[in-house]
């Protein structure tokens, strides 16, 4: 494998051209699915059920002669729908700005610096940078490469990589097909190697796009929870059909009135509709991507949302997620010598020379790896002006690093002299057996890596060889290596991690670190983040291979730390987890990590480090890679749960009494209280208060202070049927009752509704105040801020204070008006229906 010399750094395109081109020739997308305009949400709304139930009392007020009454209703048909339409739009706004930032990014030059920019802003004649694992954003040629291989299965249908070769001269494009090409496309992956081309076609030009297929999202299957929603929503809907239709004929068959038999019927069924709670759940699962997404991590699947608060394993890599990934050389250890590199000007004795010199000589000329970039650092301090640096040599072959095999190798070609110089490093135990050491040598080296591992460090060997002859040998073990000593380099801990994971463990969750470091590394980290390694012990890469999957299953409950490993064990350490019933987060970054990404119930890709390859597998992006990020996450969905439940139990609640009072009082032979109108009103309330008042609401102070919810455990338990059925039961009664009261007292029956309604209103806010918090009292919820509730609520209450005073909206809802100690007798009944949840939150709590 040759290297070839890259050409002068390309400048790429300006931000003028750039612009100016994008302008003209359109984004580089291709057309996508599934998107939805607000036409489309509007028609969608008007094929609810609730606005044809509406159209149809409508057209009933219209038969019974109550053309006020139909075109009051239909006025407040276009409000609730806007509400609704203006929601949903809202909603799919939301959706549409975290797709935006989870698209593909690519990573170009322009103006000569590089920069990752949009793939739908990549315009042609730009300069891409593609690496292993990245997504090919456009049609291009390559201009250098080294080392490159594209996966073009998603064109040509061939799974076997293709070799990519770059070319002085860029010709036109060519289909896909063949080795030893210059061109790579669209859509299609690089699987290794890196490169730098130039963009040929954008969009619907390229190949792909040609062939006129997008790029289509994977379909998601439905989670849980939808499953249960759905079969909630199904049960009421029945419910409600079969209850209408009997009041229909009851009505019918006993007063002999069908049209307003009809309307009583719509009526009932329209307050038993459960169109609310697939909603509730679509608008709490957007809102809350976008709430994480403030906290730098991206939702791809927004069902995810809802694992996050069950997560009971979090398996994070070491570098770079627990610690800074910024390296430094830190100490080198030379046959016995030992030298700390500090800040002063001690300068480095001649007999480390060498060590950092063939250091230096195995990383990259211009290395990208933080590990390089630090020896790189330490040779530019130290052997300035002696002969240890070789900036004339030309690098003539060399060896990468493999899981087999963790160390690499580089040949050079000195200009003075015959013999070619090979330089090799990796990880200790593989290079002390590319030289061959003896048992005592060996000895004395595990005693020195682990006195450099035991506070933290990594640990590079390295070795030296010389070779004369034309072909090069297969494999680095035919070199004759000499050991040169050690480098340990020092990787600072994240500052935010040691309170982040106190938080995990009050939360109950486990953390579990995996890294391909080696095994005194990790502990040494772990013990200085305080993570807790277990009473298993360090499991190695190499024990976990002789484990079976019942072994292992057995040992990955008492072991946190998993130690030079490769990114293919942690699918089987995944698969361990999952079968021992966790609900498994992971994190990632590389190609080889997207099958643990996707297996795993939450996979977390790297946004800094990551590949496209890992993004798209997982469900997460951490923007800033920080594992403190991953924790807020979980805190949020937690949060979001709790909030979903509160407004699916008073979402129940509040539509037991408004059933009732459509039902039962037809059933005692007493005047009906509701009209459609009614229920509109009380729609008016409902909606807000549980998609805008109680997605907007803090999470309770306790919820990393509890164990994971069980995947089980389903968002209506049975304790929380039976309470908030309760709630509804409550204020149903003291409807009823100031209803009956009403009547026996002879008030009028316009009177009597003004009074009933009121009381309903009254019962409702408060069960919005008092499902805040299951285990708060409402008073000590104030202190929580919320103001979206607050204006539901104040909304709601000066409407039904205008509804009772400006005589033609009573007129519209069939009121009489009140006398202040009326009134004052319905808003006490209705707050006296929630007193006794308060007081079973009070007991619940001692
Ligand atoms: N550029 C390199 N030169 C020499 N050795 C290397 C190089 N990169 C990695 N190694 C060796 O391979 C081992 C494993 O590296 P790997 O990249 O798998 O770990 P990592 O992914 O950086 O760590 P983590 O799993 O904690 O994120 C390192 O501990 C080191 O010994
Ligand atoms: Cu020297």
């Amino acid at each position: 494998m040759m290297t070839i010399d890259r050409p002068a750094e390309p400048r790429g395109l300006s931000h003028a051209e750039a612009k100016a081109r994008l302008h003209q020739e359109g984004a580089n997308e291709l057309a996508m699915t599934g998107q939805r305009n607000i036409q489309a949400i509007a028609l969608e709304v008007l094929r609810e059920p609730m606005f044809l139930l509406l159209v149809g009392a409508g057209a009933i007020y219209l038969l019974l002669g109550d053309v006020s009454d139909a075109l009051m209703l239909l006025g407040f048909v276009f409000v609730v729908m806007g509400i609704t339409i203006y929601q949903e739009y809202k909603t799919e706004r939301v959706l549409e700005a975290l797709r935006d930032l989870t698209s593909p990014r690519a990573l170009v030059i322009r103006d000569g610096v590089e920069q990752r920019i949009a793939g739908r802003e990549v315009v042609r004649g730009d300069v891409l940078i593609l690496a292993e694992g990245d997504r090919v954003p456009a049609d291009a040629a390559l201009l250098s490469c080294n080392d490159f291989a594209a996966d073009e299965s998603l064109l040509t249908g061939e799974s076997v990589a293709v070799r990519k070769l770059a070319q002085a001269e860029i010709g036109e494009l060519q289909p896909p097909g063949g080795d030893d090409l210059p061109f790579v496309y669209s859509g299609t992956l690089v699987v290794q190697g890196r490169g730098v081309a130039q963009v040929l076609a954008t969009g619907a030009h390229t190949e792909i796009g040609k062939i006129g297929r997008a790029l289509q999202e994977q379909e998601t299957e439905a989670t849980p929870l939808q499953r249960e929603i759905a079969k909630l929503v199904r049960k009421l809907a029945i419910l409600g059909v079969l209850l209408s239709l009997s009041l229909l004929l009851i009505y019918g068959l006993s007063r002999g009135d069908w049209l307003r038999g009809l309307l009583s019927g719509i009526t009932l069924a329209m307050s038993i509709l459960p169109e609310e709670y697939p909603v509730v759940l679509t608008i709490f699962m957007a809102m809350g991507a976008w709430r994480i997404s403030r906290h730098r991590v991206l939702t791809r699947r927004v069902p995810t949302v809802e694992a996050l608060g069950s997560a009971t394993v979090l398996c994070v890599d070491k570098t770079g997620t627990l610690t800074q990934n910024r390296m430094v050389v830190q100490q080198l250890i030379a046959a016995e010598a030992s030298f700390s590199i500090h800040a002063d000007t001690t300068p480095l004795p001649e007999a480390f020379h060498e060590l950092v010199e063939f250091g230096i000589l195995s990383s990259e000329t211009e290395p990208f790896d933080p590990m390089e970039k630090s020896i790189h650092a330490c040779g530019t301090r130290y052997l300035a002006n002696t002969e240890h640096l070789h900036g004339d040599w030309a690098l003539a072959h060399e060896y990468s690093l493999s899981p087999e095999l963790l160390a690499l190798s580089h040949v050079w070609k000195a200009k003075d002299r015959k013999e070619f110089v090979v330089a090799s490093k990796g990880a200790p135990e593989a290079v002390a057996d590319l030289c061959h050491l003896d048992a005592a040598q060996l000895a004395q080296l595990a005693e020195q890596v682990n006195s450099l591992a035991a506070q933290g460090m990594r640990v590079l060997g390295v070795a030296r060889a010389r070779w004369q002859g034309d072909a090069w040998p297969d494999i680095q073990h035919d070199f004759e290596f000499e050991f040169l000593g050690l480098i340990g380099l020092a990787d600072p801990v994240r500052p935010t991690v040691t309170a982040a994971l106190k938080e995990c463990k009050a939360a109950g969750i486990r953390v579990v670190m995996i890294t391909g470091d080696y095994p005194a590394t990790a502990a040494a980290i772990a013990q200085q983040i305080g993570l807790d390694a277990g009473s298993g012990g360090v499991i190695s890469g190499s024990e976990l291979n002789l484990m079976d999957e019942s072994t292992l299953r057995a040992r990955i409950v008492h072991s946190n730390i998993y130690a030079r490993m490769v990114p293919e064990q942690k699918l089987r350490l995944v698969n361990a987890l999952k079968a021992n019933g966790e609900i498994v987060a992971m994190t990632g970054d590389g190609v080889n990590d997207a099958p643990a990404l996707k297996a795993a119930h939450i996979g977390i890709a790297m946004g800094a480090r990551g590949t496209d390859v890992a993004r798209e597998a997982a469900a997460l992006v951490l923007l800033d890679d920080d594992f403190a990020s991953i924790v807020h996450a979980v805190r949020i969905g937690r949060g979001i749960f709790d909030n979903l439940r509160k407004a699916m139990a008073y979402i129940f609640a509040v539509h037991l009494p408004i059933a009732g009072l459509s039902l039962i009082p037809l059933l005692l032979g007493w005047p009906p209280v509701f009209a459609p109108v009614h229920i509109v009103f009380l729609e008016m309330i409902i909606n807000p208060a549980c998609s805008i008042a109680f997605e907007a609401e803090p999470a309770e102070r306790g919820v990393m202070h509890r164990p994971p919810r069980s995947p089980q455990e389903p968002l209506f338990g049975q304790r929380i049927v039976l309470l908030s059925l309760l709630q509804g039961v409550f204020v149903l009664l003291a409807a009823l009752a100031v209803l009956g009261y009403s009547l026996g007292q002879g008030v009028s029956e316009n009177e009597a509704r003004a009074l009933t309604f009121s009381t309903l209103v009254v019962g409702s806010l408060g069960l919005i105040l008092t499902n805040r918090s299951w285990q708060h009292s409402l008073l000590h919820t104030f202190d929580s801020p919320n103001p979206a509730l607050w204006w539901v609520i104040g909304g709601a209450f000066s409407f039904l204070l205008l509804a009772l005073s400006v005589p033609f909206l009573r007129d519209v809802f069939h009121f009489a008006p009140l006398t202040p100690p009326q009134f004052l007798l319905s808003f006490a009944s209705g707050a006296a229906s929630i007193v006794w949840f308060e007081l079973y939150k009070l007991l619940h709590r001692h």
